[in-house]
């Protein structure tokens, strides 16, 4: 199915704009998990089983797979996502960006590779450096537009002709990039006004929102200036503080807990 029919149909059936993010870090795993030979695979398995029901996407975080020489588990884990969670969409944060004959090879590894539905692209090399990855109109291309983190600012808000720089790159993407309809953005929880900004200009392109939870973005604005006319159009993400709300043989049960609560938070605002 097209990512945007099943970013759609996620948002219904479970009622939910919680994207669950899946960033492995064994330092922070459970101690009677340590020893298991596929760790990493497990903890993020039993994630994913007890959260399903209540997200509309998962979004695993390639870097902490790849430090770990882990790609295979991420392999194994979107696989079994697909077999036993059909219709969660999987967004592969990669935040890649390169010429054309490069990313070429990006768009195989996210989308055949990993068999993800979608991927964070980095725009700054341009629509030709994005456009193998928009050619696969089945296939989701969520491009940063202002981040979460504190730097943000430094590049993304100069001025340029009169207009902060994310609001040309949040203009571009939705009126001449999104001609299969398959482009969202990115847009930092930690900066609510210009999220506001963002979606007064893109109608109602979805915004992938991490930042809430261990970031400290609040909630109630990120709902209130982030989501459309429908009340929807949002995937807001969070990591650290679902995978890590419990550190015993709970763990699941915590994680599924501090989503459920993550889920009827955002509820009560949109
Ligand atoms: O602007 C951005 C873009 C991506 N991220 C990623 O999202 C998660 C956030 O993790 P938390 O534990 O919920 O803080 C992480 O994978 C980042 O690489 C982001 O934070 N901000």
């Amino acid at each position: 199915m097209h990512f945007m029919q099943s970013l759609q149909a996620a948002w219904t059936r479970n009622n939910s704009l919680v994207c669950v993010g899946l960033d492995p870090e064994p330092s922070k795993f459970p101690a009677h998990l340590k020893n298991h030979p596929d760790v990493v695979f497990e903890f993020c398995r039993d994630i994913v089983n007890a959260t399903a029901d209540l997200v509309c996407a998962f979004k695993p975080q390639i870097a902490h797979f790849a430090a770990l020489r882990a790609e295979e588990t991420l392999e194994r884990l979107i696989a079994h996502i697909h077999a036993e969670h059909p219709g969660v969409p999987v967004i592969l944060d990669a935040k890649r960006g390169d010429i054309g004959s490069t990313a070429q090879h990006y768009v195989t590894e996210a989308f055949d590779r990993y068999g993800a539905d979608a991927v964070t692209l980095n725009p700054y090399l341009g629509r030709d450096s994005v456009q193998p990855f928009l050619n696969r109109a089945d296939k989701g291309v969520i491009l940063l537009c202002h981040t979460s983190n504190p730097g943000a600012a430094d590049l993304q808000d100069l001025d340029v002709g009169g207009k902060p720089l994310y609001q040309h790159v949040a203009k571009i993407i939705a009126k001449d990039w999104n001609t299969h309809g398959n482009c969202a953005l990115v847009t930092g929880a930690t900066w609510p006004e210009q999220l506001a900004e963002v979606r007064a200009i893109v109608g109602d392109v979805p915004l992938l929102v991490p930042g809430i939870g261990a970031q400290g973005g609040d909630v109630e604005a990120v709902v209130r200036n982030g989501r459309t006319a429908a009340g929807t159009g949002l995937m807001i993400s969070s990591s650290r503080a679902i995978l890590y709300a419990g550190h015993n043989v709970d763990f699941a049960t915590a994680a599924r807990k501090a989503t459920q609560d993550l889920r009827d938070t955002i509820n009560r605002y949109r």
